[in-house]
């Protein structure tokens, strides 16, 4: 079976779409873009065209590749202290040089809808989650939209990073699954992975995990948004030789990647809401 993160992404923003339409909110998101990285700018332009898709406004700051820390910091607490604004988000990677960790750091949680303050990074990891960082709060929507429970269930993620791996594994903790991190240390990949009832696989290399990683009728989740030698966009899981062999399959495109669009628009107006006390 293919998860379809596309159809689903619809299905999430249509209802994001009414619950809006329902009451008086005005939800908005700003987002901050430092420098010119043209794949940065693409989905930036994909964030704020979900914005316009659902009546969320949104606005856009743009600083100079050459910013400092605090030139980026100044910009967030604008942005903080600006009623109109429930949700803030600085498109990573940012700059070298920049430092990340402060700049996330700036933004108030209440308006953190990227989940990547390490406050709600702490609620997430204590079992008590506020805002989920999108990617892996869309894959949890994709589980439980195609009833597949982790409980009680091996997952294995692959991938560490603060914003897709770490956050997944807390998140399938949190839902019972009994997890699995791996990471470019791990001794036998293959042994772990092959042992995954659910399989995530966030690390950034085309078409990596092939069927020999993956135990027949496993879930597979692809994170992954990579471009192969002819440029095509592809995930870090060999699509065409594992989707035999899973149960069920997110593609690339059409998958995760729409998901953690519709996580953000959904995160965007429940900031909205809380701000109206609704
Ligand atoms: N679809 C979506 O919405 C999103 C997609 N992405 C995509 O997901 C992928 C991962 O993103 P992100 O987490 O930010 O990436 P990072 O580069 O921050 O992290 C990659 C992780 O993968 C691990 N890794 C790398 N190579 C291997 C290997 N050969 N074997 C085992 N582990 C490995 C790294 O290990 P170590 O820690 O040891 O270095 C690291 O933990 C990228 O392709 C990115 O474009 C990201 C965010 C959202
Ligand atoms: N602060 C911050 N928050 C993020 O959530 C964040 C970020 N920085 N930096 C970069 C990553 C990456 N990311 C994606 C979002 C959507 C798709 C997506 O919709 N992809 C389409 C394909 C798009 C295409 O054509 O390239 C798909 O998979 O179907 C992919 C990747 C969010 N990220
Ligand atoms: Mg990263």
């Amino acid at each position: 079976m293919i998860l379809n993160g596309k159809e689903l992404s619809e299905k999430r923003l249509a209802i994001v779409k009414s619950e809006i339409e329902k009451t008086d909110l005005k939800p908005c998101l700003a987002t901050v873009i430092v420098g010119e990285d043209p794949a940065s700018q693409l989905y930036v332009r994909m964030k704020h065209n979900a914005c316009g898709k659902v009546g969320i406004r949104s606005v856009g700051v743009e600083l100079p590749g050459d910013s400092m820390t605090e030139d980026v910091i100044n910009a967030v607490e604008k942005l903080n202290k600006d009623p109109a604004v429930h949700g803030i988000l600085v498109q990573l990677p940012l700059p070298r040089g920049i430092d990340t960790e402060k700049v996330i750091e700036s933004v108030i949680p209440e308006k953190d809808v990227d989940g990547f303050h390490p406050l709600n990074n702490g609620r997430l990891f204590s079992g008590r989650p506020d805002f989920v960082p999108c990617t892996p709060g869309g894959i949890m929507t994709i589980l439980r939209e195609y009833e597949i429970d982790p409980a009680g269930k091996k997952a294995v993620v692959i991938g560490r990073s603060v914003d897709v791996g770490r956050p997944m594994a807390a998140l399938l903790i949190n839902a019972d699954a009994t997890v699995t991190v791996c990471h470019s240390k791990t001794q036998n990949l293959a042994e772990e992975t092959s042992k995954a009832d659910i399989l995530i696989s966030a690390i950034g290399r085309a078409r990596f995990v092939g069927p020999e990683m993956v135990k027949k009728g496993a879930v597979v989740i692809d994170v992954g948004t990579n471009h192969d030698e002819n440029g095509k966009l592809c995930g870090d899981v060999d699509f065409e030789k594992v989707e035999p062999i899973a149960s069920a399959i997110t593609p690339v495109p059409g998958g995760v990647g729409p998901m953690t669009i519709a996580t953000l628009m959904e995160n965007t107006l429940e900031s909205a809401r809380r701000h109206a006390n609704l």
